[in-house]
């Protein structure tokens, strides 16, 4: 059942799944050999079925390494499994003895348990909630370490000495039944740190546009109406620049779509430059950016807008970014707004800018406006190329 999990959440995209869905196919396999071992020959019952159960028990290590993004030691786990079954072949062959056999083998599966377990203890800083996952890993390598630890001894120091792995006695039906649950529980177990994974990729994708990386329409949407409301509690203003570049449309169709994916990355990596640890970039669409500037106001609000055009105006003369200007609406938060009245108010003055002659910064009318902005709106608008403010 874990396996066919494990296939219906099969990707490659995260580090370690290959290895832990491979650990529950050899366990299977394992698992097989085990159960028929009085029907079959010897070296399958004996070498092969402990050999497949080690190399599943190795490499779950080996996914977990690499799902906490740790060395993976592939190698080294293949040569203990070459190790490990030598030692079996020689307890069987040589000297042949079950409590030998059945020793390393617990041993084997005790200290990939107490490995996986150290991965996890080691890579705390990486847990995030639901930390149930990690508890539940951790429960089940220590059973298992506590498990074979306990019927190491019991073999060596118990009373009477077991002869078979399929001997019907209570100890040995209790132990068998609690092992073969081991692996696949810690298969699942990986399966969910996976799935973790893959939730936030998604959201990460979701949240973030696939060409820039600054935040998509969404996320800032939701960050806006987030800085809103501490805005509105606390009083501090908050600011909103609405850029388009001008003239990127040329850049596309002299140069190609690829000159002009690269050019949207130069931008948004010069803007990350000129603008405040703080502010939120995103990218509205096309060739249409914002940002909202927490603890910002009117006038400081603009001159980070003309700091930016400024930067973009001389990359496009080098020819970073051909021709390219921006042309940018800035706006505040006034009493009473909300995210739809705010961006309105830029994407008007955005609009004034792109409609008097582009390469410009326009900020909103004085006071803001939030209902009628039209025609009276606009006329009242300050419009600044060089950064001075002229009405
Ligand atoms: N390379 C590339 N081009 C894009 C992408 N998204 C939108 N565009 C193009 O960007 C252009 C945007 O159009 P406009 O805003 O009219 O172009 P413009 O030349 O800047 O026009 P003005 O803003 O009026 O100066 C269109 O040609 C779109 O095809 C993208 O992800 N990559």
């Amino acid at each position: 059942m874990t396996f066919l999990v494990l296939l219906g959440v099969s990707t490659n995209r995260i580090d370690g799944m290959r290895q832990i869905r491979l650990a529950a196919l050899l366990g299977i396999v394992g698992n097989i050999l085990y159960a028929f071992g009085r029907e079959l020959p010897p070296l399958l019952a004996y070498e092969a079925a402990n050999a497949v159960y080690a190399a599943a028990s190795a490499s779950l290590f080996v996914g977990y390494r690499l799902l906490f993004k740790r060395r993976a030691y592939a190698r080294a786990a293949a040569v203990s499994v070459l190790v490990f079954t030598a030692l079996i072949a020689i307890f069987h062959y040589w000297f042949d003895s079950f409590v030998a056999r059945s020793s390393v083998v617990s041993l084997y599966h005790a200290a990939v348990g107490a490995g996986i377990a150290l991965t996890l203890i080691r890579c705390r800083s990486q847990w995030d909630r639901p930390f149930y996952v990690k508890r539940f890993i951790l429960f089940v390598c220590s059973m298992k370490v506590l498990g074979h630890v306990t019927r190491v001894a019991w073999q060596l120091l118990g009373p009477a000495q077991p002869t078979s792995l399929l001997q019907p006695s209570p100890g040995a039906i209790f132990f068998l039944s609690v092992a073969t649950v081991g692996l696949p529980a810690l298969a699942f177990g990986g399966m969910l740190l996976a799935h973790r994974r893959i939730v936030e990729f998604a959201q990460e994708a979701a949240d973030h546009d696939y060409l820039t990386g600054v935040l998509s329409r969404r996320a800032f949407s939701k960050i806006g109406e987030r800085e809103l409301g501490r805005a509105a509690r606390t009083g501090r203003p908050l600011a909103l620049l609405l850029i388009d570049l001008d003239h990127f449309k040329p850049i596309n169709d002299n140069y190609g779509h690829d000159a002009g994916d690269r050019a949207l990355v130069a931008f948004t990596l010069n803007a990350e430059k000129v603008l405040r640890g703080m502010d939120f970039l995103g990218r509205i669409g096309g060739d249409e950016f914002a940002v909202w500037m927490p603890e910002t106001d009117l006038a400081a609000a603009t001159v980070a807008a003309h700091r930016l055009r400024r930067r973009v105006a001389a990359l496009g003369r080098t020819g970073a970014l051909p021709g390219v200007t921006l042309s940018i609406g800035v706006s505040v938060l006034h009493d009473g707004d909300s995210l739809e009245s705010v961006m309105k108010r830029a994407d008007v003055a955005l609009y004034e800018a792109k409609r008097n002659g582009r390469d410009q910064v326009v900020t909103e009318p004085e006071g803001g406006q939030p209902a009628g902005i039209g025609e009276c709106a606009t006329l009242q608008m300050t419009r600044t190329k060089t950064g001075s403010t002229a009405t």
